[in-house]
């Protein structure tokens, strides 16, 4: 059994909540124990986890959270920057799933969101599963 936080942005509450639905659904089903922080904004997330990596309290994480394009570039710089320093970390060695989906509109988040249709949460749940799989596959 392995320990995973789950750091949500709860940015759009009812939508994190189908996404930490998956999220959970899916690392419970592999027997692991899980924690859930949560922190404003996408662009928190990477920052948390780094934080949270430092710790060694955990072996897993999974980012959640939703970006709904508005009228500025700001879509761009949290959608991109989040998932640009997720990767980078998750290239230091840190078994990351993301799970903030982005989108142009609600029907396309709901869609994602849903346990029951798209599952990107449980998705980000089996990506970090993996990675953490690999990590002790090639220490
Ligand atoms: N517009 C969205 C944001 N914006 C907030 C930023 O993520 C950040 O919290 C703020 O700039 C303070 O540093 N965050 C989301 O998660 N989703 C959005 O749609
Ligand atoms: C993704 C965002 O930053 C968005 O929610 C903000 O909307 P706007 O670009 O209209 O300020």
């Amino acid at each position: 059994m392995a320990k995973f936080l789950i750091v949500e942005a709860r940015f759009y509450s009812h939508l994190n909540d189908m996404l930490i639905e998956g999220a959970r659904a899916a690392l419970q089903a592999a027997g692991h124990e899980v924690e859930v922080v949560t922190v404003p904004g996408a662009l928190e997330v990477p920052g948390a986890i780094a934080l949270a990596a430092e710790s060694g309290q955990y072996d897993g994480f999974v980012a959640i959270g939703v970006v709904i394009r508005g009228e500025t570039y700001h879509f761009e710089i949290v959608a991109g920057e989040s998932a640009r320093a997720i990767m980078a970390l998750t290239m230091d060695g840190i078994a990351i799933g993301n799970g903030i989906i982005t989108t142009e509109n609600e029907d396309q988040a709901i869609a994602r969101a849903d346990p029951k249709r798209k599952n990107k949460g449980g998705e980000a749940a089996q990506a970090a599963i993996r990675l953490l799989e690999l990590r002790e596959k090639f220490a």
